[in-house]
């Protein structure tokens, strides 16, 4: 059997719980199949210079962990900068959040050709290569120009705008083209599906062969929703431990004359906090009976806090937060309890547990794993309810969710009360529905679904090596060929 090497910029110990859904579910099915995995190893190196990290190995169980160190300057251009400063933003429909630098690019480019040749020594012939996310995107044309002729899949755990968003992007053609290295690329949902269909039709003028292959510059694409979830024996497990039952009876305790609301996110814009905080506002308004009662817990837990916009993303947020304890709080009860600090995950059930809404309403989510985790930690007894908006991916599978717009403060409001007054009958009829979805399409069948469609039959066309040229040649060469066909 071909050995399983995953490559992602995040990495955590697969035998310890982490935060950050990309960690939790790659750590999960790692532990499983056992393998490589190469990433980024957290740390910020002066030692070396641009894109010469070192790479430290060690093993985690079965796991083999390959991390290379980042010299400031790459972290500077390619993790905050182009990863998380144009990509990230374009790729969540926020062109006015995105700073387009063109040292950022160069970053991106040279740290993804670090990747590449440190991580070719340590590949086997017969390997199968997974590479994750929006960091890493080119990855596969570096490898392949180094000669590497694995199979190699993508997939990426962020939305994709529509293709006028992705447009917008100066490099673009070039980007997108890079797609082209792998053997497969998965997505989140079908909408990302139907808007990366859309690109490759009108931006990359490509051939649509029917099954989600597309051709284009001479090579052929694969492309599928493959929906992430979640460990659901390993959650039930965690949620049945000492640790979840003591955080269940110690907030169970202390709010015993309350309903409990709760949020957990890293503290993103894309995450939607401050617009679910006006809304919960607008519940103590409108349905003032929820005063002295309602509790939202809040844990925004802290994330890419040098990029300015988060910055000023937690400034907003502690100012809302501030103002509705001070208008609505009481001696005997604060409407807020805002907490930026990450939760061991160990504690994550019992809180979720604890709460008799789940609310989950980012302005956009690749996939949203906490909407998972929330329904999964429900007595099916006597379910909560998970709010849930309809621009996370979840909700194309959690149908039976309360869903809703984010920007819609009051609608927003309506679900929270709607949430917070239904019949038992009608919890556990919703639960029990969201637990076989969640289920069935848990991590284990995430990972199982990728591999066996990347190992299936090679495309009719032999794919030739795609040799990559500098970030400037490649955009003119791009758009030349774009307008001649
Ligand atoms: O690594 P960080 O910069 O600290 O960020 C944490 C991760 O955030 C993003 O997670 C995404 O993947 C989840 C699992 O598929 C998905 O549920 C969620 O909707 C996405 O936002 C990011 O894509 C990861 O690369 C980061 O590691
Ligand atoms: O303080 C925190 C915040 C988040 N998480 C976990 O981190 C993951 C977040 O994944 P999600 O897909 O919801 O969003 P992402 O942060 O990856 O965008 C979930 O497993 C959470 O339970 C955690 O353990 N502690």
């Amino acid at each position: 059997m071909s050995r399983l090497v995953v490559v992602s910029n995040r990495l955590a110990d697969p035998r310890k719980p982490a935060a950050g859904g990309l960690a939790v579910a790659l750590g999960e099915s790692l532990a499983r199949t056992g393998g490589l995995w190469f990433g980024w190893s957290g740390t910020v190196d002066d030692a070396a210079g641009p894109g010469e990290g070192q790479v430290h190995m060690r093993k985690a169980g079965s796991v083999t962990l390959a991390t290379v160190d980042l010299n400031q300057e790459d972290f500077a251009t390619y993790y905050q900068g182009y990863a998380n400063s144009v990509l990230w933003p374009v790729f969540h429909y926020r062109l006015d959040l995105a700073d387009f630098h063109s040292a950022y690019v160069d970053g991106y480019r040279r740290v993804n050709r670090m990747f590449a040749q440190k991580l070719l020594p340590l590949l086997r012939d017969d390997d199968t290569i997974w590479i994750h996310d929006y960091h890493l995107i080119p990855l596969a044309s570096e490898l392949r120009a180094l000669g590497c002729r694995q199979r190699i899949g993508f997939f990426l755990h962020i939305p994709v705008p529509p293709p006028l968003i992705l447009a917008a992007l100066p490099h673009h053609p070039w980007l997108m083209r890079s797609l082209l290295a792998y053997d497969l690329v998965g997505l989140q949902s079908q909408a990302d599906v139907s808007h990366l269909r859309r690109y490759l039709l009108s931006e990359m003028q490509a051939e649509e062969l029917g099954d989600g292959r597309f051709a284009a510059h001479g090579r052929e694409l694969r492309l599928q929703a493959f929906p992430i979830g979640i460990d659901v024996q390993e959650f039930e497990r965690l949620g049945a431990a000492p640790e979840a039952v003591q955080t269940r009876t110690a907030l169970h305790q202390e709010y015993s004359r309350r309903q409990l609301l709760l949020g957990i996110d890293r503290l993103d814009y894309s995450k939607g906090i401050p617009q679910r905080v006006r809304a919960f506002q607008q519940l103590l308004e409108k349905y003032p009976e929820n005063r002295h009662s309602a509790t939202l817990i809040m844990i925004a837990s802290p994330s890419r806090d040098d990029v300015n916009a988060y910055a000023d993303l937690r400034q907003e947020l502690e100012g809302l937060c501030g103002a509705i304890n001070g208008d609505y709080g009481d001696l005997d009860w604060m409407p807020l309890r805002y907490i930026h600090r990450v939760v061991a995950r160990r504690r994550v059930p019992g809180l979720c547990r604890a709460s008799r809404v789940g609310l989950v309403t980012p302005l956009r989510d690749g996939m949203n794993l906490v909407a998972k985790e929330y329904v999964v930690a429900q007595d099916p007894e006597d379910p909560g309810v998970l709010v849930l908006s309809r621009f996370a991916g979840a909700a194309e599978q959690l149908q039976e969710a309360l869903l809703v717009n984010p920007y819609d403060t009051e609608g927003m409001a309506d679900a929270i009360q709607t949430a917070l007054r239904m019949p038992l009958h009608e919890r556990q009829q919703r639960h029990a529905r969201l637990m076989e979805r969640i289920r069935e399409h848990d991590v284990h069948w995430w990972r199982r679904s990728f591999l066996e469609a990347l190992a299936a039959p090679a495309p009719a066309i032999l794919n030739p090596p795609l040799e990559p040229l500098p970030a400037q040649a490649d955009q003119a060469a791009a758009s030349s060929s774009a307008s001649a066909a």
